[in-house]
């Protein structure tokens, strides 16, 4: 009995499928700066996570009514439930839409729709986590924090994502101790691009439960042993971690040695339409170019779902307990 699979580090704007993107596009009568489908799929050849992030938000313009942001959703967990997956933390960035003039209740209302029926239409249990774009100003964030906090969003955390390097954890001490005192779980990106510092800075300064990425851990051997002991969830993102030019091939990939390790880490897609597939594909690509074994298969499965913020009845069931 192979143990479903929870994934806990998913963007759903990076879900948005290039036919999805010119379908969005022509209902809200979008003007995009590509001739057709051919041509916006030629775009998907990053160098880097910034060369990444600027096509993201470009495409992002299509995103207005409450509809989109449903049917985006929609067809993720359409895909993900085929991937495996039974449960699903999905990030989203507010700061993306309410800068372009979209009403945060338009983005919140249409995520709503789609995670509440979730259970019910795909078998995914599901929550929301508003990622804090770290390449804007701290104080933006705690008004977003404010606003999530007043209108009662439907979110069960906070992230922080986007363009690491230079904008380090410590940058968001403040909005992540609201956050906490709040209520709400607590997650980062740290060592992507950015060094093995900002991981520590993101556990000390930021308290978080979870790391995003990680992958940068493996330079300091000190803080791989602190990652061992405490059992700090890293949601890796192996797939991404090739197109963004962290890692040269999948077949260079640490997963397997970050197991060997003792580490408490799993897999995920990140944004899989733009890296090159869904989490089924992660794995299927693991097995090809590393030789990931049914048995690492199923200790990846069973970290994702022990490291989510499902309740524990939903986690004994997917554990088979
Ligand atoms: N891989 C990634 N790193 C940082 N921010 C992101 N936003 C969407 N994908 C991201
Ligand atoms: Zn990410």
């Amino acid at each position: 009995m192979t143990t479903p699979l929870a994934e806990l580090h998913m963007h759903i704007e990076g879900s948005l499928e290039p036919e999805l993107i010119l379908e969005l596009a022509e209902r809200n009568g979008i003007e995009l700066p590509y001739a057709d489908l051919d041509d916006l799929r030629s775009r998907y050849e990053f160098t880097d996570l910034q060369s990444f992030l600027d096509l993201y938000f470009a495409n992002m313009a299509v995103l207005r009514t409450a509809q989109d942001f449903a049917d985006m959703t929609r067809a993720y967990f359409a895909r993900a439930a085929r991937a495996g997956v039974a449960h699903a933390e999905i990030f989203f960035n507010p700061q993306a839409h309410t800068a372009r003039g979209v009403p945060l209740s338009e983005v919140l209302d249409g995520l709503a729709d789609a995670v509440s029926a979730s259970e019910a239409e795909f078998g995914v249990t599901s929550g929301l986590i508003a990622g804090i774009l770290r390449d804007r100003p701290a104080s933006e964030a705690d008004a977003l924090l404010t606003d999530l906090l007043a209108v009662g969003a439907p979110i069960i955390g906070i992230g922080l994502d986007s363009a690491e390097v230079g904008n380090p954890p410590s940058k968001f001490v403040d909005v992540f101790a609201r956050a906490r005192a709040a209520g709400l779980h607590v997650v980062a990106h740290a060592g992507e691009e950015g060094p093995p510092e900002y991981i520590t800075e993101a556990l000390d300064l930021l308290g978080v439960e979870r790391i995003d990425h990680g992958i940068r851990c493996l330079e300091d051997t000190d803080l791989v042993q602190r990652l061992v002991r405490e059992r700090i969830p890293l949601t890796t993102c192996p797939l991404s971690n090739v197109r963004l030019r962290v890692v040269d091939t999948l077949a260079d990939h640490p997963l397997r040695d970050m197991l060997a390790a003792g580490l408490n880490v799993s897999v995920n897609s990140d944004d899989p339409a733009y890296f090159g597939g869904y989490v089924d594909d992660a794995f299927a690509g693991l097995v090809a170019a590393v030789g990931l074994t049914a048995e690492e298969r199923e200790v990846l499965a069973r970290n994702s779902i022990q490291a989510s913020f499902a309740s524990d009845d939903r986690k004994a069931q997917l554990l088979g307990g």
